[in-house]
């Protein structure tokens, strides 16, 4: 058997079979540490994270996989969000967090000074839990992302100067929308005020607005939750179709939603640690975990 093989065996070791009192520091060696093919598109290690004197993340370590979809669950306060924003440092934003530990993108670190923010970002594009269009038309919000990083120069200045890229924010714009399976809803209108749209229109339109800016990392922070049932299966199957081209790491608090999009399941518990990860089916039909059992089974959280 090899050493994948074993570590993702079902038969729990002996010392393994705890109640609830698994050691962390065990726990982290064993059931964490998930092999797959090709190097991580992004590996986080022994991240901690701070709010004031609060910790909210305990040294989690964690390789992002390419081209696929990884799940993020565990109950409320455990963490999840914080540690999807330290992957592209939002969390820079917030006064009082600081995190220690290392992120690497492409084996690059991301938390080096001079690492250049606006470009970070727009290699790991964020979709929150409420759909955020800005107050513009459809088509300029897709456009917005690309002329803030100078790759679509339009207007009057861009037509007197002889650089009028309106036929490039043309094909921009469609080709946004039509990954994120959003044109045939709004291709008859994409001066319209994107606040017009339904709520689920809206999230496709700012995962839409995310690929405009062609990254290489998606997050998303429960990007179904404030929508109904048949919107959540559209941003489900959009998703799917989503990791063919890239890493896109989901937060979320629905296990079913996890279990049906993911490819890999990184289960935090309270308190900040990452306890288990490992393919989506070994996470749900057999984890190694007891805590992670009693949680994927509804005994607590
Ligand atoms: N901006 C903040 N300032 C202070 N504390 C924060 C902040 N954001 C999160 N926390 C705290 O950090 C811990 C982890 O929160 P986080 O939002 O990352 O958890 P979560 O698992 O995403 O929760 P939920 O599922 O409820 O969104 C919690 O104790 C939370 O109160």
């Amino acid at each position: 058997m090899s050493e994948t093989e074993s570590r993702n065996s079902t038969a729990q070791p002996e010392q393994r079979v705890t109640t609830t009192g698994e050691s962390s520091e065990e726990v982290r060696e064993e059931w964490t540490d998930y092999e797959f093919a090709g190097d991580a598109k992004i590996a986080a290690e022994d991240l901690d994270v701070y709010y004031g004197e609060e910790k909210a993340l305990q040294s989690v370590s964690l390789d992002v996989p390419d081209e696929s979809v990884t799940a993020l669950i565990g109950p409320s306060g455990c963490g999840k969000s914080t540690f999807l924003r330290c992957l592209n440092r939002m969390n820079d934003r917030i006064k009082s967090a600081s995190v220690d530990g290392s992120v690497t993108l492409d084996g690059e670190e991301i938390y080096s000074d001079g690492v250049n923010l606006v470009e970070l970002r727009k290699r790991v594009g964020m979709v929150f839990q409420e759909p955020n269009p800005f107050p513009k038309s459809i088509k300029d919000n897709i456009s917005y992302g690309p002329r803030k990083h100078g790759d679509l120069d339009t207007g009057l200045l861009a037509r007197l100067l002889g650089r009028d890229d309106t036929d490039e924010e043309h094909e921009l714009v469609e080709r946004a929308l039509r990954r994120a399976a959003l044109w045939e809803e709004v291709n008859d209108r994409l001066d319209d005020n994107a606040l017009g749209l339904s709520g689920g229109q809206q999230q496709r339109l700012c995962i839409a607005r995310c690929l405009a800016v062609d990254p290489d990392v998606i997050l998303m922070d429960e990007p179904a939750s404030a929508l109904d049932p048949i919107a959540t299966a559209k941003i489900e199957d959009l998703i799917e179709e989503l990791a063919e081209e890239y890493a896109v790491v989901v937060v979320t608090h629905n296990m079913q939603q996890a279990a049906r999009i993911s490819d890999q399941t990184a289960v935090f518990l309270t308190g900040g640690e990452l306890v288990e990860y490992g393919e989506t089916d070994q996470i749900f039909e057999h984890p190694r975990s007891q805590r992670v059992e009693d949680y994927i089974t509804g005994k607590f959280g």
